[in-house]
């Protein structure tokens, strides 16, 4: 494989091959298999130097320096913004690039319909080709990571070479990365390897040498993930979930293999701590799509007198079976220690807790320039300034016709900064999980909240989610897309299998004689026929957030959800609604008109979306689990039953 770029050739003077010095980590060279494989990939993309991430404050202080000098960063203000960066990415690296996200497993049916396969060995062949001396001229650095607490039982660590120093800060933010790891891994621990390049060479294979760029990357991009031996190689991008190797590629794309072949779940959901005026701790895991409402849900600040709520993690959950000793529920953790959240629409209006994270030690990417030296992007205010300079660099006032900060404009910030943070968000052994929230951006159809008959029902409403698409990936903006619970460009399996492991999950739990959270589908995106949307969200959420969880409580109590005076919901074909009066919605100056329309369900609008299922249920072939099939024949019984009464 060639890519055109003359630097990417393999060396063809004697000095290019020599190898980098792998100098020894911190606290010693323990681990040889670790070691070995370090030397391995430096010996493929020849660094001018190997450096181990220790995880310390100077060296992540002395790297910040080092991009502020290069022009990879721009300083904030260190009064309004202390310790804060701006990024500007290249205009063509703003978001993850699905297209370019392979998994290579050895059977292409282990990937399923819905991923970009590989052979592994033809995929593997390339990267040596791609990566052959991709690191001339620059340094590599080791970084180890843990996703989720140090040595906690549901943890698990990984190792990043990476020759990006942006990345080295980002994944110092976003793990808990250092030598920390190093003791933990021991000499023979378990780590899953991933590699990175910017895939831009300082160095030909010549020796010439060209000058660097404040974002370097390259056009043709790799996001290549092997299952089977749990490894990760990414080249081409610098940009969060392409380059953070952390975070989609290890912590949902490997760690959802490791999952289903260990019995747990790794998910694109947002973990939080609900407390009832009574003082109850419910916990609340929710799956929407990227750009769909995670981290706004997460640092939900409730309009509901009496209800806090707490965050624990923003975009990504580890989910466990209890072991031994507990009472097997399942528990859940963030494997993140730092959030990268979308910054336009975030305003003290919307999500004040994000505000109030972002005073001090953050690193923005593409977002404005004030001319004061902090930050804007769409939303921050209502007014914007009389000039900024927008995410490219260029002179920007109100009213050019050009968005100051990229729609993926994003923060970096460690989780701790946020003054909602739980004190159970770092808990190694996670927290009980009471509810599940499946959810997309619907403009129609879909009612605000209603919740699943049982745990297969549940499995269908999150296999059954789509969303109008957003900026978070490359690609038309709003058009629907089928993203089964929120994992589908995420899931590093056959979407199909990890139904059938959702499935079987609820069946082994339920088997033991342990409760299953109650699942529920929410949609904040509903629009009128005006186009604008009929639920004023954000805070106001917390209103469907109680309704769910009186629910939990009833079941708890044994009382029934639906029946009796006290009933909370009613029956309808897609699942159980709240009963009139059940969800508040007073005071919020909506319409008699637009709260019906917040939960009107159209049989026929249905029956329309239910063939669009079947369709998509039929790339699966004899993967799909029956029971969805099944699921799938009831909901159109209902809807069939519905549409002969005329209602
Ligand atoms: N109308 C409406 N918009 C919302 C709501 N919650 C979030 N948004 C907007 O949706 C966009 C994305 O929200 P986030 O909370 O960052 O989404 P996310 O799911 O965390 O995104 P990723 O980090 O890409 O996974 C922002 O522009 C928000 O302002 C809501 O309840 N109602
Ligand atoms: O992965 C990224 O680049 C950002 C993110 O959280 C998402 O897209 O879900
Ligand atoms: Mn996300």
């Amino acid at each position: 494989m060639t890519l055109v770029d003359p630097f990417l050739a393999p060396a063809t003077r004697p000095w290019s091959t020599r190898r980098a010095a792998v100098p020894t980590p911190p606290g010693g060279a323990r681990h040889a298999r670790l070691m070995a494989w370090v030397r391995t990939i430096a010996t493929l993309t020849e660094p001018d130097e190997v450096v181990w991430v220790d995880g310390s404050a100077t060296q992540r202080q002395g790297l910040l320096d080092q991009m502020v000098r290069s022009g990879t960063l721009v300083a904030l203000d260190p009064v309004l913004r202390p310790g804060s960066y701006l990024a500007r990415s290249h205009p063509d690296d703003v978001a993850r690039v699905e297209d370019r996200t392979f998994i290579c497993s050895v059977d292409p049916q282990d990937a399923g319909p819905t991923n970009n396969w590989r052979d592994p060995s033809v995929m593997r062949a390339e990267l040596e080709g791609v990566f052959a001396g991709s690191m001339r001229g620059r340094t590599m650095y080791v970084v180890p990571f843990s996703m989720g607490p140090l040595g906690g039982p549901i943890s698990q660590i990984g190792v990043q070479v990476t020759d990006s120093p942006y990345v080295v800060v980002s994944m110092t933010t976003m793990t808990r990365a250092g030598t920390g790891v190093l003791d933990l891994l021991g000499t023979d621990g378990r780590f899953v390897p991933a590699v990175h390049s910017v895939g831009m060479p300082l160095v030909d294979a010549d020796g010439d040498r060209r000058t660097d760029v404040p974002w370097p990357c390259h056009p043709t991009k790799y996001i290549a993930h092997f299952p089977e031996s749990r490894e990760i190689w990414s080249f081409g991008s610098g940009y969060g979930g392409n380059a953070l190797l952390g975070k989609k590629c290890f912590a949902l794309r490997i760690a959802s293999v490791m999952a289903r072949d260990e019995g747990w779940l790794a998910e694109h959901m947002l973990v939080l701590r609900v407390t009832s005026p009574e003082g109850r701790p419910f916990h609340v895991v929710a799956a929407f799509p990227s750009a769909c409402g995670k981290t706004n849900l997460a640092m939900l600040q409730p309009t509901v007198p009496g209800w806090t709520v707490e965050t624990i993690g923003d975009d990504i959950a580890w989910l466990r079976p209890g072991g031994p000793g507990t009472d097997g529920r399942l528990r859940a953790i963030n494997p993140e220690a730092g959030f990268f959240g979308v910054a336009p629409g975030t305003g003290p209006a919307t999500n004040p807790a994000a505000i109030a994270t972002l005073t001090h030690d953050v690193i923005f990417t593409n977002v404005a320039l004030t001319d004061d030296g902090d930050v804007w992007w769409e939303g921050l205010t209502d007014e914007p300034p009389a000039h900024l300079t927008d995410w490219r660099g260029e002179s920007w006032t109100p009213g050019c016709g050009r968005p100051a900060a990229h729609p993926n404009s994003r923060f970096t910030v460690a989780a701790e900064q946020c003054p909602t943070i739980a004190d159970s968000w770092d808990s190694p052994e996670g927290v009980p999980v009471d509810a599940i929230l499946f959810g997309g951006r619907r403009a129609t159809n879909v009612p605000l909240v209603l919740q699943a008959r049982d745990w297969a029902h549940g499995v269908f409403l999150g296999a059954t989610v789509a969303s109008e698409q957003t900026a978070a990936a490359e690609g038309p903006v709003g058009v629907l897309r089928r993203d089964p619970f929120a994992m589908l460009p995420f899931c590093g399996y056959n979407m199909a299998d990890h139904w059938a492991h959702w499935l079987r999950l609820g069946d082994t739990l339920s088997g033991r004689g342990v409760p299953l959270p109650a699942v529920f589908g929410v949609n904040w995106f509903r629009k009128g026929a005006d186009g604008r949307y009929l639920w004023p969200g954000f805070g106001e959420n917390s209103r469907v957030l109680v309704w769910a969880l009186r629910q939990v409580e009833a079941a708890a109590t044994g009382g029934s959800a639906t029946g009796g005076s006290a009933a909370l919901a009613v029956e309808s074909p897609l699942g159980l609604l709240p009963a009139p009066g059940a969800l508040d919605l007073g005071g919020l100056g909506l319409t008699e008109e637009d709260a019906a329309a917040l939960f009107a369900i159209d049989p026929a609008a249905w029956v329309e979306e239910c063939g669009q299922t079947e369709e998509f249920f039929a790339r699966f072939g004899e993967r799909l689990p029956t029971e969805l099939a099944e699921q799938l024949a009831g909901l159109r019984d209902r809807l069939g039953a519905r549409l002969a009464d005329g209602v």
